[in-house]
């Protein structure tokens, strides 16, 4: 039997990465990450449809966020959600919350309110499918370089919370910030909630630095994070 050189590389690849993946913590991390986006890239391809149903509406973050929350139990994440009774039941609110990676996104929707949009750096709205289910979500995008415009978008969000019954999630940190700290924040969740008279309600999302380092490259499954939520009105 003759065995071409290709497929004996590809064999030796295939009995090869196992191996990497088992030593090689980078490795690991990386494959993990990657697995993440793609798998969220994956299930944006299924929430286009389905949220298309309806167009740009922010009834489909509940579609967005029923897909979202087995992702957790594929990295073996078990959350633990402490307050939740204190969002208002029956009147908008700004959401302001810690930002410390991508992976944020399982605890946000772990908690997520119904009617309750993000506000996202327009970036987001260039990730292919990614993109366009938040746009299709009804999340609101600033041009962080542009305060002013970034400014205007809030007042209109501002108007939109009151008229159409809608809750909005801010990161005023305004960036991920994985260091164990808070940066300063930045001032535009405050100016809504001032502009919409409306409460603040903070939530934090607990450190998952004993489980998840990007600096350290270390994403780890044997210790079980737990993603803490609480919310105080
Ligand atoms: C199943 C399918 C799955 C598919 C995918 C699933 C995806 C699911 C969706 C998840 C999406 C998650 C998205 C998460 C994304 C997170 C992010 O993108 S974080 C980054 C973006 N967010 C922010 O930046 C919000 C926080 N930033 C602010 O609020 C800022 O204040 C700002 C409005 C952007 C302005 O920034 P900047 O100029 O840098 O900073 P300031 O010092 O705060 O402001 C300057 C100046 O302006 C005044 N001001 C600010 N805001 C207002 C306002 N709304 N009204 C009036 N004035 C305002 C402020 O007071 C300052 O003036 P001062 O005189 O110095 O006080
Ligand atoms: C045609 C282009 C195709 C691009 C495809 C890209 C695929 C990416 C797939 C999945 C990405 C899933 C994660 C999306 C949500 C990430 C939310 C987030 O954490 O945004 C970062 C933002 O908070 C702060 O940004 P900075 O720290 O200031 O930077």
């Amino acid at each position: 039997m003759e065995v071409s050189v290709g497929t004996a590389a590809l064999a030796l690849a295939l009995l090869l990465l196992p191996l990497l993946y088992e030593r090689c913590g980078s490795f690991r991390f990386f494959c993990k990450m990657g697995f993440y986006n793609g798998w969220i890239l994956l299930l944006a391809l299924v929430a286009i449809p389905l949220c298309a149903l309806r167009g740009r509406d922010v009834e489909n973050m509940k579609i967005i966020r029923g897909l979202m929350q087995h992702v957790k139990r594929l990295y073996g994440i078990r959350m633990e959600v402490r307050g939740a009774h204190n969002f208002p039941p029956r009147q908008p609110y700004v959401v302001v919350s810690n930002h410390q990676s991508s992976l944020d996104l399982l605890g946000m929707m772990e908690v997520l309110p119904d009617r309750c949009v993000p506000i996202a750096k327009r970036e987001l709205l260039y990730m292919g499918a990614v993109g366009v289910v938040c746009w299709l979500g009804g999340i609101i995008f600033i041009d962080r370089k542009r305060t002013h415009d970034a400014i205007s978008t809030m007042a209109e969000a501002a108007h939109t919370m009151l008229s159409q019954d809608v809750r909005v999630w801010v990161f005023p940190e305004g960036t991920r910030n994985h260091s164990g700290s808070m940066l300063p924040f930045k001032r535009g969740a405050f100016h809504l909630a001032v502009q919409a008279q409306v409460p603040v309600v903070p939530i934090v999302i607990s450190s998952y630095q004993h489980f998840y380092s990007k600096r350290e490259r270390r994403f780890t499954q044997d210790v079980w994070g737990t993603g803490t939520c609480g919310a105080g009105g």
